[in-house]
């Protein structure tokens, strides 16, 4: 559980305050048996009402004293327990957005909320019992051992035999509830992978009438869950009364031999009451002590959870060298016998053997069947995943020796599957750059071809989107996502299949902005894409083929020497060439 260290560290002063606290509750807790036992034996015993009186005070002072005590450790115990769960889920959401793609391809979505949510609050919840029973409950257990056995060592036998049979009890029940606690975390991650994959496509489960199949694969989830909550809850209430019934037992057994020891004059009634109440002390005190056993084996398991977040993998470090693309020598984007293969994917790669290259203000069209590396050439440029061998440049330089921020200034990405967020129309766009002025963001928009149906909204620019911009259509969404790539002024341009869902005049309407903007601010484009009129106007296109390059050129060029070029072209325009 190391890497709460920093977390105590922050929180330290309040902690110990809390702990403090937490002791002298105890104290006041322990002193009390003691005190009432004076009651009787010195006070009832002889019939002085004074000495009752005397003693009844200090008692009563004595639960104030702790009552003040527990009130301020439970202020404490709450503001450091809050706190430090607060910062934990801000320290993972952090971790989750500096991931590296290899690392969020391993964990699923579902998962990665449950150990933001529930793990995070699991911790929570130890935090504050550390500063509660979870100090208290060993303290006063201890104490009361203690104060037992200087009240009667010849009592103090049975209490021995009961505590060893309790330890047993506790040692058994953490065994058995571990398993089941982790058993129980990864069905809540199921729960939330459902729920979250149903209100992800809840349109395509209505239009193919999935309701039934959704429902019964929830049903299970959800049973698979509540089965694997009582399993884990079973072991302590098997185990809960077995520890009642010990002490029970040992109580009966304190009464019998007290009771022998009493005609034998060797101890009075008060002692044995006080010996009584100290072990229901000690009875409350291994309850709370298998509870808090419970707690840390769940909180272990949730550890676990967070950590695999915490150790993950982390994309490459935004501050590393900086550069100023097309002030440098060099080509602008430039492959070198690229291959990769996806991490934990077939094995087969996804870009093989692959060289190309594409200078300041050219477009080059990359163009191949469904799977043949498109995006992954994509991602690769961007860095989200390192090649396995060769080499990508940028400038002249190996992206791997530039740090990601410089890397991805340069590059603007609008991704196959356009992705808004809830805002206006212009945050979004200014999502690209948050310094563009409304003139650049409008003009963006306007070669984006979204200025148009901007317009006719009815707060134009200043228009909300609601949640995953589920107000526009799909061209509208990929209008707004193509404006954002183009407001942030990158060098290089990515457009990934990023029209599909245009008409052919907007799109080559959109294309025609894009490349005399482009050419203009010498900016490079890459254009992918399935269609073939959008690559016949870029100035080389390369073609890919099970993630080979088959084919790199012109138009004209390709169409004498390239068979997947020419079986695209006649598959969408036919055999006029
Ligand atoms: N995250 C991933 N993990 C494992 N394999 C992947 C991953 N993403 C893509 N692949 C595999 O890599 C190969 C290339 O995929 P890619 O998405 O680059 O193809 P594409 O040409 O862009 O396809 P499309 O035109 O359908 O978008 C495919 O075989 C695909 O299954």
């Amino acid at each position: 559980m190391n890497i709460y260290g920093k977390y105590f560290a922050r929180y330290r002063f309040l902690f110990i305050m809390a702990v403090l606290c937490v002791l002298l509750e105890a104290a006041c807790d322990l002193l009390q048996p003691t005190v009432m036992a004076r009651i009787i034996d010195d006070g009832i015993k002889y019939g002085s009402v004074g000495t009752v009186i005397r003693y009844g005070l200090l008692m009563l002072s004595v639960t104030a004293l702790g009552a003040c005590f527990a009130a301020v450790r439970n202020i404490l115990a709450s503001r450091v327990s809050q706190s430090v769960g607060a910062d934990l889920r801000g320290d993972v959401f952090e971790k989750i957005l500096r991931f590296s793609e290899a690392g969020a391809d391993k964990i699923e979505s579902g998962s990665l909320i449950t150990r933001m949510t529930n793990d995070t609050s699991q911790v929570t919840q130890f935090v504050n019992g550390l500063m509660r029973i979870y100090v208290k409950a060993p303290i006063t257990c201890a104490g009361s051992i203690v104060l037992a056995v200087l009240l009667s060592p010849s009592l103090s036998t049975v209490l021995w035999a009961v505590v060893a049979v309790v330890a047993l009890w506790i040692v058994i029940s953490m065994k058995l509830s571990y398993v089941r606690f982790a058993r129980m975390q990864a069905a809540i991650d199921k729960v939330n992978t459902v729920v979250q994959e149903y209100l992800m496509g809840v349109r395509l489960v209505k239009a193919f009438g999935r309701f039934e199949s959704e429902e019964e694969r929830f049903e299970e989830a959800n049973g698979n869950l509540a089965d694997r909550s009582v399993s884990s809850q079973l072991v302590f209430s098997y185990f809960s009364p077995l520890m009642s019934l010990s002490v029970n037992v040992g109580i009966v057994m304190i009464l019998y031999f007290g009771s022998l020891l009493f005609q034998a004059g060797s101890i009075e009634v008060g002692r044995i009451s006080a010996f009584i109440s100290y072990m229901a002390q000690i009875l409350l005190s291994l309850i709370m002590i298998t509870n808090i056993f419970n707690t840390l084996v769940r909180t272990k398991a949730s550890t676990g959870r967070i950590r695999e977040i915490l150790d993950s993998g982390e994309d490459f470090p935004a501050d590393g060298e900086t550069f100023v693309y097309g002030e440098e020598a060099g080509v602008g984007l430039e492959f070198e016998n690229v291959t990769f293969s996806y991490p934990g994917g077939s094995g087969i790669p996804a870009v093989k053997n692959l060289s190309f290259s594409v200078n300041p203000g050219e477009t080059l069209a990359v163009i191949g069947p469904t799977g043949s590396g498109k995006s992954t050439l994509a991602w690769l440029c961007l860095r989200f995943y390192d090649v396995d061998s060769g080499s990508i440049r940028i400038n002249g330089r190996d992206i791997r020796s530039v740090g990601s921020g410089a890397l991805r200034k340069s590059i603007a990405l609008a991704p196959q599957k356009s992705m808004l967020f809830s805002g206006t129309v212009s945050q979004n766009i200014a999502w690209g750059n948050p310094e563009a002025s409304p003139e650049e963001i409008s003009k963006a928009a306007k070669a984006a071809q979204a200025d148009g149906f901007i317009n006719e909204m009815p707060q134009k620019y200043e228009s909300l989107l609601g949640q995953g911009a589920i107000n526009l259509s799909g061209g509208q969404k990929q209008r707004l996502s193509i404006a954002r790539a183009l407001v942030s002024r990158a060098p290089v341009l990515i457009l990934d299949d990023c029209t599909s869902a245009l008409d052919a005049v907007t799109e080559a309407k959109v294309r025609r902005a894009v490349s005399e903007e482009s050419a203009r601010d010498k900016r490079t484009v890459i254009l992918i894409t399935q269609r073939i009129g959008t690559a016949v106007g870029a100035d080389r296109i390369l073609v890919l083929e099970n993630g080979e390059r088959v084919g790199f050129g012109s138009h004209r060029e390709l169409m004498d020497s390239c068979r997947v070029y020419r079986e695209i072209y006649d598959s969408q325009i036919g055999g006029d060439r």
